[in-house]
C-alpha cells in the first residue's frame, strides 16, 4: 500500500495531538484514506532489526504491534529481513537485492538501527550505514518527520529545566534522500601539495526543495501553523537556494507563518527556547543533528520515533537512535521510540488509527505506572528493562494495557 504522503501530514503527528479544525481532520488523499478503511485489514510488514539493540527494541516493538492490529481486527504478517552489519556478516553487503524488493513489495518497513564497532573500519560500500541510506533512496522516502513531543510524566526526564522543557512538540522535517549525504563528487584524493583529502559535496536541486518543503508546509499548516526553516544561506550555496525556494513555496501557504533560522543560531536556540518551535524543515545533515538535539528536551534518545515516506510506495519506520553498541545486549535499551514508530507505521502507513491509538495509550500509561528504562529513570519510579518476558517489562505492561481496553 501507498505510503499516505498526502494524506499523512495533514493530519498531526503529534502524540500529543494537537490538531487544527477543519480540514485537519480529514485526510485529503481519498483513495489512500478509502484503502485504508476498506475490507482489506491484512498487512505485509518488513522487519529490519539491524544490530545492536535493534533486534531488542524490533522485538517489543513487533509484540505491542501484533496486539494492537488484533485488537482493532487488523492483521499483521512479519517477515524479518538481513539489514545493515547482520547483513554483511552472512552475506557480505549492507542492504542485500533481496531485503529492498521484500521492503518495496510491503505495505510498510519497521527498522531497528543499524551499525558497531565491528564494521567501523569497513570501507563505505561495505558500511552498515551505506545500507540504511541506500534503502532511503530505494524507497525514495525523501520526508523524514521527527516529532519531538515532551510527555507530561518525562518533563524532569531532561537535563533541561522543567520550565523549558515542559509542553515542548516540535516536529522536525528532515530532507532524507539529497544533499551532502548523496552529493557527487565525492571521496578520497591528493591536494596540490600531495596531501590526502576526503570530499563530499553538498547539492540540492529546486525539485528536491520544493517537494520537502511543500511536506514541511502541509504538515505545519496541520499542526501550529509555524514553520522555520533551518539552513546556512549566509554561508553555503545549497543553502541559498533552499532559502529562495522554500519562500517561493510559501505563498501556495498563506496561512502559515514562514521564518529562517541560520543551523548553528537554531542549536541554540533550540535547548535556549525550544517552545518557539513548532515545525522545522531542515536539510539532510543538519535534520540529523537538530533531531538527536531535540531529543534530548524529550529525555532520551531512546523516546524519538519516525516516519519516513515518499510519493509512492511504502513508508519506513524507525527510531532516530543508533544500535547504541554500548548497551546492547543487556536489556536496557528503551523500547519506546521504536514502539512509537510502530504506531506511527500504524497510523500513516496503514491508516490504522485506532490500532496506533492503543499503542499511544499503552505508553502513556506504562509511564503513568512509574515503569522507567535507565535512560529516563528517576528517584521514584520504576525501573524495568526492555525485553525479558516478565510482569516488569514496557512490552509487557504495553500488551496488557492494550489489552484492557
Ligand atoms: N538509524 C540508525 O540505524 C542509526 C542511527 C544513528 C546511529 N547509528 C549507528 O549506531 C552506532 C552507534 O552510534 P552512536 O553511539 O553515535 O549513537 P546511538 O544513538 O547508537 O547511541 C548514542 C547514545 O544514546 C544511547 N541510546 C541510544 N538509543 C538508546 C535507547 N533506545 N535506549 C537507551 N539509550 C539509548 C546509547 O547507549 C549511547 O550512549 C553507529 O554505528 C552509528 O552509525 C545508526
Ligand atoms: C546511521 C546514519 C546513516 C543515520 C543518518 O545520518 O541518517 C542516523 O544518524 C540517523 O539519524 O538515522
Ligand atoms: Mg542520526
Amino acid at each position: 500500500m501507498m505510503a499516505q504522503l498526502q494524506a499523512t501530514p495533514l493530519k498531526t503527528l503529534s502524540l500529543s495531538g494537537r490538531r487544527s479544525a477543519g480540514a485537519a481532520a480529514r485526510p485529503r488523499h481519498a483513495t489512500a484514506t478509502l484503502r485504508c478503511s476498506a475490507a482489506s485489514r491484512s498487512y505485509n510488514i518488513t522487519l529490519l532489526p539491524g544490530d545492536g539493540i535493534g533486534p531488542e527494541v524490533v522485538s517489543v516493538a513487533k509484540d505491542v504491534l501484533s496486539v494492537a492490529g488484533a485488537k482493532e481486527g487488523v492483521e499483521l504478517r512479519f517477515r524479518e529481513m538481513l539489514m545493515g552489519g547482520a547483513a554483511l556478516d552472512a552475506v557480505g553487503v549492507p542492504l542485500p537485492d533481496e531485503t529492498l524488493a521484500a521492503a518495496r513489495a510491503s505495505d510498510a518497513i519497521l527498522l531497528g538501527a543499524i551499525g558497531g564497532y565491528k564494521w567501523d573500519s569497513n570501507e563505505k560500500h561495505l558500511k552498515p550505514e551505506t545500507g540504511l541510506l541506500n534503502i532511503r533512496a530505494g524507497l525514495g522516502v525523501f520526508a523524514n518527520l521527527r516529532p519531538a513531543t515532551v510527555l507530561p510524566q518525562l518533563v524532569d526526564a531532561s537535563t533541561l529545566k522543567k520550565e523549558v522543557v515542559e509542553g515542548v512538540d516540535i516536529m522536525v522535517v528532515r530532507e532524507l534522500t539529497g544533499g551532502i549525504y548523496f552529493g557527487q563528487p565525492r571521496g578520497f584524493g591528493t591536494n596540490d601539495k600531495g596531501e590526502e583529502i576526503g570530499f563530499n559535496t553538498e547539492i540540492y536541486s529546486v525539485s528536491e526543495i520544493d517537494r520537502i518543503a511543500r511536506v514541511a508546509f502541509e504538515v505545519a499548516r496541520k499542526r501550529g501553523g509555524k514553520l522555520c526553516s533551518v539552513d546556512k544561506a549566509n554561508v553555503l550555496e545549497a543553502s541559498m537556494l533552499w532559502r529562495k525556494r522554500v519562500t517561493a513555496i510559501a505563498s501556495e501557504f498563506p496561512d502559515v507563518e514562514l521564518s529562517h533560522m541560520y543551523v548553528d543560531n537554531a542549536s541554540m536556540q533550540l535547548v535556549w527556547n525550544p517552545k518557539q518551535f513548532d515545525t522545522i524543515v531542515t536539510n539532510n545533515s543538519y535534520g540529523d543533528m537538530l533531531s538527536d538535539e531535540a531529543s534530548m528536551i524529550t529525555g532520551s534518545i531512546g523516546m524519538l520515533p519516525s516516519a519516513s515516506v515518499g510519493e509512492s510506495g511504502p513508508g519506513l519506520f524507525e527510531p532516530i537512535h543508533g544500535s547504541a553498541p554500548d548497551i546492547a545486549g543487556q536489556d536496557k535499551a528503551n523500547p519506546l521510540a521504536t514502539i512509537l514508530s510502530a504506531a506511527m507505521l500504524l497510523k500513516y502507513g496503514l491508516g490504522a488509527e485506532n490500532a496506533a491509538k492503543r499503542i499511544e495509550t499503552a505508553v502513556t500509561e506504562t509511564l503513568d505506572s512509574g515503569f522507567r528504562t535507565g535512560d529516563i529513570y528517576s528517584p521514584g519510579t520504576l525501573l524495568c528493562i526492555c525485553c525479558q518476558a516478565n510482569n516488569k517489562t514496557f512490552v509487557h505492561l504495553a500488551k496488557s494495557v492494550v489489552l484492557l481496553e
